[in-house]
């Protein structure tokens, strides 16, 4: 796990060997610790050089022992050892040097980056901080400041700004290996006194305390209830204020709090799920592992409203030339103007050149016949898709892919209008399309593994999280957002508020309550398509009982809202109200509190006293009760998956690890039971009726969420 070489005679090379990333398990620590051993006790030796295979130089401790208990030589005193020896030790950073990684390379007593390599602790994003030392080394070689924004965000940094900040000693473009052999025999007269950070006095700014307050006021803003981050912040002041051996006692100590707290765990669930979800398998076998994508080279979006412009901009700075389709001229220059306008916005954001020069924007479907692949993102209207369509397989070469941006409709009913359905699929974009990281790829039944490796393989170029999923009204994130909205407004016709939701999954840490996101949506679209089902508007059959539909309770109150013409931030008035139309600063309006208290004295709904818990378990269990049931369906192929579609795609808190997740830490047998608590108090709906598999899963002992697979793996995938 750790090679040892001499080389140029006089200096130890000591290589991890750890593919892929040379993380440092039980292994290599001890690899490490062995070959230091020998490079130190051995007269021949001059100096040592640290770096590793496969041109990555370290990824940091390895993830996966976290769970387990700790085994091998302890980290800590592991690179105490390596600084404190009297022969200088060089890192050759090639690839990555992250977390462990770089506080490996800081306890060296010089650093050598590629020009390519990045640098970072990113501990704190797996809900930990860095615990080897690099709280109490990084502020006494960077200072302060950038230490503590460094530790505190987890943020990589180019070897070009680690030269700037002073973390690395030399950037190279040659083999950082080589560079740092020949550095090392330069060193082997000086003295390192002064290259030991442990030894070192914290440049401590003078305004010390004013900085720690200011940060963490920041981070309570941007990750409330987080905790990893405000240990960071506790971690860095005991640097400034305490001689190294208290501080990183202190950091042990920060440390113990994190390592086995819920949030690491979900967080680090999180990282795995993250890489779980790109490794699909279809119901032919097919995998992301033996099925080739095509190349994407040139692409055409249909449609340049909100979606279909960040699609285009998403696709023409990876270096896809796109052809943007409008009916109108109008409608066409304005999309024009505002694409360019958004990559500009970005390049510049980037520091790259905007490349218009990838851009053409047509009236004609005519000029769409010879692109790789087309994406049609024209209004939600299954009538006016299938046009599209038609008109695409007509006009298009037979091998060009066709895709839909569509958020819920049936994109086997769009391919079976095509001539050649194996190569349609669905690639649900989430608004806005150029910033939101989520896609779900939809695999009707007729698309071919090539089609599904192909949008999913363009979907991370485009630098998103795709996720792989199976054709149903709403696939996986929108079928579950109806139950969960369902119970939010449930509980409104039973006394609660929507700021009282609102504020409690915000506590919880989504980044919006459920109604401060359907104001931001638009409540106008949910209400369009309860009206074209028959749920509301005309055409509902007036025997009807009121508050039924379809056989089920129904809560008209979102469509009551809507009839007053209130829908959302854009025209200033939804679930809140808004300095104008467009305004984003949602405060609570007595009207809609009018209307509700009008709405349960119509029906004589005594309004009662809702708890935080109640507003967590119906809402959040109701969520995972659909995730659960997505699974049976074989919708989905993995709980992860799941997961991941709601981290990206609807604020769902990474520090709870999504819905399903969440489920498993709270408990399945503790979820069922709840969820017939509700559905017996509520037979008529039912969503809150436990799912078979929750129930298989409780039966089965409630085992860990990696093990659902194998209860979930008879079931018939529409993947
Ligand atoms: C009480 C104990 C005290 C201990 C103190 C310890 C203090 C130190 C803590 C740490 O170091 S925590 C780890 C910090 N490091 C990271 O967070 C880096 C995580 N990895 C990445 O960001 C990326 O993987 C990468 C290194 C930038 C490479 O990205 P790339 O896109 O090229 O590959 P991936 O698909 O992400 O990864 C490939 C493969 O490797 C697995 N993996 C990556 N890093 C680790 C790791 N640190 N430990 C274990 N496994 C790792 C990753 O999961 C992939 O495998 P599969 O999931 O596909 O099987």
């Amino acid at each position: 796990m750790a090679r040892y070489e001499l080389v140029k005679r006089s200096v130890a090379l000591i290589t991890l060997t750890n593919p892929p990333v040379n993380s440092l398990s039980s292994a290599v620590r001890h690899g490490i610790a062995k070959t230091m051993d020998r490079a130190l006790s051995d007269p021949k030796v001059t100096a040592v050089v640290i770096c590793g295979e496969n041109g990555r130089f370290c990824g940091g401790a390895d993830i996966r022992e976290f769970a387990g208990p700790l085994r091998g030589p302890p980290l800590l005193p592991l690179l105490d050892s390596i600084e404190a020896g009297d022969k200088p030790v060089v890192a050759a950073i090639e690839g990555v040097a992250l977390g462990g990684g770089l506080e490996l390379a800081l306890v060296c007593h010089y650093r050598i980056a590629h020009s390519k390599a990045r640098l970072g602790l990113p501990e704190v994003t797996l809900g930990l901080l860095p615990a080897a030392g690099g709280t109490q080394r990084l502020p006494r070689l960077i200072g302060i400041p950038a230490a503590l924004e460094l530790i505190t965000t987890g943020r990589h940094v180019s070897s070009q700004e680690a030269l700037k900040l002073g973390i690395v000693d030399q950037v190279t473009e040659h083999n950082a290996c080589e560079v740092a052999v020949e550095f090392a025999l330069r060193a082997v007269a000086k003295p390192l006194s002064s290259r030991r950070l442990s030894a070192l006095t914290v440049p401590c700014p003078p305004d010390l305390d004013a900085l720690l307050e200011a940060v963490t006021m920041q981070i309570q803003k941007k990750a409330r209830g987080v905790m990893a981050p405000l240990a960071c912040v506790q971690a860095v002041r005991a640097a400034a204020t305490m001689p190294y051996s208290q501080g990183i006692k202190r950091e042990s100590e920060l440390m113990a709090t994190l390592f086995n707290s819920g949030q690491a765990r979900a967080l680090q669930y999180s990282f795995f799920a993250e890489r779980t979800a790109g490794k699909w398998t279809l119901p032919s076998g097919a995998q992301w592992n033996d099925t080739k994508p095509r190349e994407i080279r040139s692409a055409a979006v249909i449609g340049l409203g909100t979606m279909g412009r960040g699609i285009a901009v998403s696709l023409a700075r990876v270096g896809i030339s796109v052809i943007a389709v409008e009916s109108d001229r109008k409608l066409m220059e304005s999309g024009r103007q505002m694409v360019i306008g958004m990559l500009e916005r970005d390049a510049k954001r980037r520091g790259v050149s905007a490349s218009l020069n990838l851009l053409k924007f047509t009236l004609s479907l005519q000029d769409l016949k010879d692109v790789d692949l087309v994406i049609e993102a024209v209004f939600e209207d299954m009538a006016l898709k299938k046009r599209v369509f038609q008109e695409l397989s007509k006009v298009c070469r037979p091998t060009t892919l066709l895709c839909s941006n569509t958020s819920g409709l049936d994109v086997d009913a769009l391919a079976g209008v095509t001539d050649r359905p194996q190569l349609v699929s669905g690639m649900h974009f989430f608004s806005p399309a150029h910033v939101m990281k989520l896609l779900e790829v939809v695999c009707g039944p007729r698309s071919s593994s090539e089609t599904i490796a192909t949008a999913m393989s363009l979907g991370k170029r485009m630098g998103k999280v795709s996720v792989a999923v199976g054709n149903c009204p709403g696939f996986v994130g929108n079928r579950m957002l109806k139950p969960y909205s369902d119970q939010a407004t449930f509980l409104l016709e039973e006394g609660a508020t929507p700021e009282q939701i609102d504020k409690v999954l915000e506590d919880f840490g989504f980044a919006m309550g459920v109604f401060r996101m359907s104001d931001l949506a638009g409540l106008d679209v949910g209400w369009r398509v309860r009206k074209e089902s028959g749920l509301t508007g005309p055409d509902v059959d007036p025997k009807n009982p009121p508050r039924r539909r379809q056989g089920r309770k129904y809560c008209p109150i979102p469509d009551m809202v809507c009839e007053q013409g209130r829908f959302g931030q854009k025209t200033g008035r939804g679930w809140y109200m808004y300095d104008k139309p467009g305004g984003t600063n949602a405060k609570p309006d007595p009207l809609i509190q009018n209307l509700l208290e009008t709405y349960r004295g119509r029906y004589g709904i005594k309004p009662r006293n809702i708890t935080e818990q109640e507003i967590i378990e119906r809402c959040l269990f109701a969520l995972a009760n659909e995730g659960f049931r997505i699974l049976k369906d074989g919708i989905a192929a993995q709980p992860e998956d799941i997961d991941v579609i709601y981290q990206f795609g609807y604020g769902f808190p990474r520090h709870r690890g999504g819905p399903m997740f969440y489920a498993s830490m709270v408990g399945l047998e503790r979820v069922l039971e709840r969820l017939e608590h509700y559905h017996q108090a509520h037979p008529d709906v039912s969503h809150l009726e436990p799912s078979p598999l929750l129930k298989k899963l409780v039966a089965c002992g409630s085992p860990p969420i990696q093990k659902w697979r194998e209860h979930i793996k008879t079931i018939h995938s529409h993947l």
